[in-house]
């Protein structure tokens, strides 16, 4: 396989550029322009490209690679691909479902625990010597809390399953009833957040979803909710998320996601009641090694014809 052409879009796990290399004739497109001279040069032996949640595969770089036959991308979600475009096109879709969603789940729980139980904001307070002076305030408890999770995919039934070993009612809302998760299933988000003290993002971003937690959720919510992000950060409106918890009408957040990654809301900074994390809900070197070797497992099957393992399309 070493002749066919690999294109990279980003740098994304050193492990996975290596295994590509070994195998294919990998392009790092960040190394390359992508000018006439390169797609003259290259263009026609390039039949995958690999991506990820920074930069996937939009129409631009589709049609810059006549020759693709395969998009595979190293993350579960697919917002950073044309999947029209590669539908209309003929092109494989891959991603890494399965092997992430446990760390996910343990970053969602991680994030909760954190905001109500103050952690972030009291390791800076013993840090900064304040402890000498100050006694630190009381947190909230997460055990018992009433969770609603947005989505109950893979990913919110993980987050289900260990907010329920914490004693958390669970309720959800999705695209229809899971009438075997045994939670209570709630068709309107805006029911779900009214009746929730804590709310789990966890759907996959598509033009539904998208600000799918916008004033009203966030209003009813309230200003003793706790928001969880591990979606992506457009499922949130985000400048009424910081306006809500400026105004104190949302008691906290913990956010893995950004609308402008990696642009973080300046005025965010200043909040204790919120925990922001670098989009690494699945960076952990066991996930991302699973991952990457998905990601590889794709493409040799396509390229051998085998069936794909995790195909999208
Ligand atoms: O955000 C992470 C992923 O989509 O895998």
């Amino acid at each position: 396989m070493e002749s066919i052409g690999v294109a990279m879009t980003t740098p994304m796990f050193t492990y996975l550029e290596q295994q590509l290399e070994r195998r294919f004739n990998l392009f790092k497109l960040w190394n390359h322009p992508l000018d006439s001279h390169f797609l003259q040069e290259n263009a026609q032996s390039i039949r995958a490209v690999v991506g990820c949640t920074k930069s996937g595969a939009d129409a631009c770089l589709i049609d810059s690679f006549p020759a693709l036959e395969i998009v595979a991308t190293f993350s579960v979600g697919l917002d950073k691909i044309d999947l029209p475009k590669c539908m209309e096109k003929g092109i494989r879709v891959v991603n890494t479902p399965d092997v992430l969603t446990d760390d996910v789940a343990d970053a969602a729980i991680g994030l909760a625990m954190a905001v109500s139980r103050r952690i972030s904001e009291s390791d800076r307070f013993v840090r900064s010597g304040s402890w000498t002076k100050d006694r630190f305030g009381l947190a909230t408890r997460f055990n018992g809390k009433s969770v609603g999770i947005l989505g109950l995919g893979r990913i919110g039934s993980a987050i289900a399953k260990r907010a329920e070993a914490f004693g958390c009612l669970i309720g959800y809302s999705a695209r229809s009833e899971k009438h075997h998760s045994g939670y209570k299933y709630f068709p309107s988000v805006l029911d779900l957040a009214a009746n929730s003290q804590i709310l789990f993002v966890s759907c996959a971003l598509t033009e539904e979803t998208r600000h799918i937690v916008n004033r009203e959720v966030i209003n009813a919510l309230g200003p003793n909710g706790i928001l969880i992000n591990v979606g992506r950060g457009a499922h949130v409106d985000e400048s009424e998320l910081v306006s809500a918890l400026l105004e104190g009408r949302l008691g906290g957040a913990g956010l893995d996601v950004f609308e402008n990654e990696p642009h973080v809301p300046e005025q965010l900074f200043e909040l204790g009641n919120v925990v922001l994390l670098p989009h690494v809900g699945t960076d952990t070197i066991e996930t991302s090694i699973a991952m990457a070797n998905l990601v590889i497992s794709n493409l040799e099957a396509h390229f051998r014809n085998e069936p794909l393992i995790t195909p999208v399309i």
